[in-house]
């Protein structure tokens, strides 16, 4: 199943102007993590969003762009915004430490800088981390099927879709609702209701080869699927992928015409712009769906904008 990183090297990014400090605390932290080197601010927030580092320790004083800016850059990005930052910097008064405390920093290290001190704090706000990520994951899964769960989705959703409005680029959604599944429930039980679920759930993962499609129980009985970058027919196209998955698995339902499990799928896509919000791409992937189980379900629909007379 996707994002459990629990058992990943810890990631730091290390950023100063000077390659001498760079070295200098590569050689303090080594043994503790993967480590990434920017040498200016730049640098550093396109490496943090290559890499998504763990933890970041930022040097306050660099030209072009000091370390209060790339905080704030990578506070203000909510694929960023986790990072664990650290501020090491030759200041030593309390106005900037509470700037760097202000500005989102978790801890500030002062120079020079004292070997045991910097591993002790690192180590500190690495386990910090770590424990905040997995209970970031809790929050996001659904527990039964481990995929993301509704509320997860809300936020991604409104993330991707004010991306897309700035990209320009369709983004797609795909909703998925099993067939026939409270006669599944009477003939076989809660208990193997709940299997089958996980065996759904799984499928959806599997069909979902890039990353960031973000697979999501919607509802009960309901799974939905943000797809990036992809038009009508892109969507449409995968949608019936993750029908022909589904019947692949052959799970078996005596009570449904075909004797296997099946389900409907609704799909939508569009360039969002101001005329539509994300909830109404949901609402349009909900009417699809209806309309997919209207024409008898174990099919796919593409949500048409009702034409103007
Ligand atoms: N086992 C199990 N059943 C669930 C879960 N969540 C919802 N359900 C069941 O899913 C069934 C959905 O029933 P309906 O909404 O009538 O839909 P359906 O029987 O699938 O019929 P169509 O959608 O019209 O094909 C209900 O019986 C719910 O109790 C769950 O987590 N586990």
């Amino acid at each position: 199943m996707e994002c459990d990183q629990t058992a990943l090297p810890a990631r730091m990014l290390l950023v100063d102007d000077s390659p001498t400090n760079l070295r200098f605390l590569a050689h303090v932290l080594h043994n503790m993590g993967e480590i990434f080197f920017a040498t200016c601010g730049q640098d550093a927030l396109q490496i943090a969003r290559d890499k998504q580092p763990d933890l970041i320790l930022l040097d306050v004083e660099m030209p072009a762009m000091n370390g209060y800016e790339v905080c704030q850059h990578l506070k203000q990005d909510p694929a960023l915004s986790d990072a664990a930052i650290i501020f090491v910097t030759s200041h030593q008064s309390m106005e900037h430490e509470v700037r760097a405390l202000e500005a989102g920093a978790v801890d500030f290290i002062s120079k020079p800088l004292n070997p045991p001190v910097v591993r002790a704090r690192v180590r500190t706000h690495l386990t910090l981390k770590q424990q905040s990520d997995k209970l970031r994951q809790l929050a996001n899964r659904d527990g039964m099927t481990g995929v993301f769960n509704r509320r997860a989705f809300d936020d991604m959703l409104s993330v991707e879709f004010r991306r897309h409005q700035r990209t320009r680029m369709p983004l797609g959604i795909a909703m998925l609702d099993v067939d026939f599944f409270k006669r599944y429930n009477d003939l076989y039980g809660h208990l193997q209701g709940d299997d089958c679920l996980r065996h759904i759930a799984h499928a959806i993962v599997a069909s979902s080869r890039r990353p960031a499609e973000s697979v999501c129980r919607y509802g009960g009985e309901e799974f939905i699927v943000i797809l990036p970058n992809s038009d009508a027919q892109q969507t449409l196209k995968y949608g019936h992928w993750l029908r022909e998955q589904i019947h692949r698995l052959a799970l078996p339902h005596q009570a449904a015409e075909l004797g296997i499990v099946t389900v409907s799928v609704g799909v939508t896509a569009a360039i969002p712009d101001a005329s539509l919000s994300p909830l109404q791409m949901v609402q349009h992937c909900d009417q699809a769906l209806y309309a997919a189980k209207h024409q008898g379900r174990d099919c796919v629909c593409l949500f048409q904008a009702p034409q103007d007379p």
